[in-house]
């Protein structure tokens, strides 16, 4: 058995980790860490998961949490892992995949100026490996610390790279409009998350300065040979999970529908949480609710020569926990889809 460590036990990306792996046949949950419930049992907090056995919360040390775990996730607000993350590599014995945006971009300068604070040590930038499994599952498997992606670069950059590397897409074209539910803000409670503010409303957020900008071009990038900038703007719905993104490029080849659906089709056929729906049609973030899948849907407006991607995901599972353990599946040489829901929670 894997035995797994989980810091940020108490937040949702924590309990999202905990009501997947509990179910996963090669793993043992074996440690729960806090930074402020040290010694308490995790039902104190999160009710729901009474009567699993789970063991009580644990300081955070780096030294113990490196010699009893096989690997350790860290569901942490940004900044944490930056420091926890290189001395657990430091030490040795575990592998680590974060959550968080420490270790995604490989600019120290693009993280200080996007996340508003310092960088890791660049040496373990270098180290990391980014963790959109379907692009990048041979680095996945040989990688120590694997930073987890972004919901909403998850979303997108499923949607966007193949078209990118198809060289149909005018680069710098692309219009990105996503929308999530709150639980993608964590469990912090603020203004910005309170019910009466954003029950029945809908607000843009971040517009040209969301974080998740400069991950999307940078593995954009990485994956089609092609610099170029992503006009992204996020937008807060009020449901507990899912994302919608719709995509927009300008078409730069006379391509069709079709011939867009069978590279998309062919592209991830061998991809098990992929799936390329029918041409035309409108994907529901219900549709894959509670799973880990991203389902992609495309349309072709003739009239006006632009390709138009929609692109859903459970935020909380495909966009953080679900994409976690898929990526500790490929590091440690399990079957990719073990201990992954496979149907949706439907209605
Ligand atoms: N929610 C989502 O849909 C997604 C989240 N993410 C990222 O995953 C990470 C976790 O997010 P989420 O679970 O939603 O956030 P939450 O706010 O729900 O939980 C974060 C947890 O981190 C712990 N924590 C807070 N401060 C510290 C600290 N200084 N040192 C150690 N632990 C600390 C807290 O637990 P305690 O007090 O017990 O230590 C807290 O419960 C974030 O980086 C987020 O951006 C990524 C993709 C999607
Ligand atoms: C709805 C909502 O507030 N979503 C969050 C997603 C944050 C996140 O996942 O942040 P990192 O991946 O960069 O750590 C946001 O837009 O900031």
């Amino acid at each position: 058995m894997i035995r797994v460590g989980i810091v940020g036990a108490t937040g949702y990306g924590g309990a999202e980790l905990i009501r997947l792996l509990v179910g996963h046949p090669q793993v043992q949950i074996a440690n729960l860490y806090s930074s402020s419930a040290e010694g308490d049992a995790l039902e104190k907090t999160f009710p729901h998961v009474s009567g699993l056995g789970l063991p009580n919360l644990s300081p955070i040390d780096a030294k113990s949490m490196s010699a009893d775990n096989d690997v350790v996730f860290l569901a942490t607000p940004a900044g944490v892992s930056a420091g926890l993350s290189p001395q657990l590599m430091e030490l040795g014995g575990t592998k680590v995949i974060d959550l968080s945006g420490d270790f995604r971009l490989e600019s120290g300068e693009a993280y200080r100026s996007w996340y508003k604070r310092e960088p890791a040590p660049a040496e373990w930038v270098q180290k990391a490996v980014y963790g959109l499994t379907e692009w990048n599952q041979e680095q996945v498997a040989g990688a120590s610390l694997v930073a987890n992606p972004g919901c909403y670069p998850t979303a997108t950059l499923l949607a966007l790279i193949p078209m990118m590397r198809s060289g149909w897409v005018k680069p710098g074209s692309w219009i990105v409009d996503a929308k999530s539910g709150v639980s993608g803000a964590g469990r912090g409670m603020s203004l910005g998350v309170h019910y009466s503010e954003i029950n029945e409303s809908i607000h843009a957020y971040k517009v040209s300065k969301h974080q998740h900008t400069p991950e999307i071009e940078q593995e954009l990038a990485k994956q089609s040979g092609v610099e170029s900038f992503v006009q992204f703007t996020p937008h807060l719905v009020p449901m507990t999970r899912g994302i919608l993104v719709t995509a927009y490029g300008q078409l730069e080849a006379d391509v069709s529908q079709q011939q867009i659906q069978e590279m998309l089709e062919a592209t991830y056929a061998d991809k098990p949480f992929v799936r390329v729906r029918p041409a035309g049609s409108h994907p529901h973030t219900k549709e894959v609710l509670g799973s880990n899948y991203c389902d992609i849907a495309v349309h072709v407006d003739e009239r006006t020569g632009r390709v138009i991607l929609l692109s859903v995901i459970d935020n909380m599972v495909k966009g953080a926990a679900g994409q976690a353990i898929q990526n500790m599946n490929v590091m440690f040489q399990l079957p990719e889809k073990a201990g992954l829901p496979l149907v949706p929670v439907f209605p």
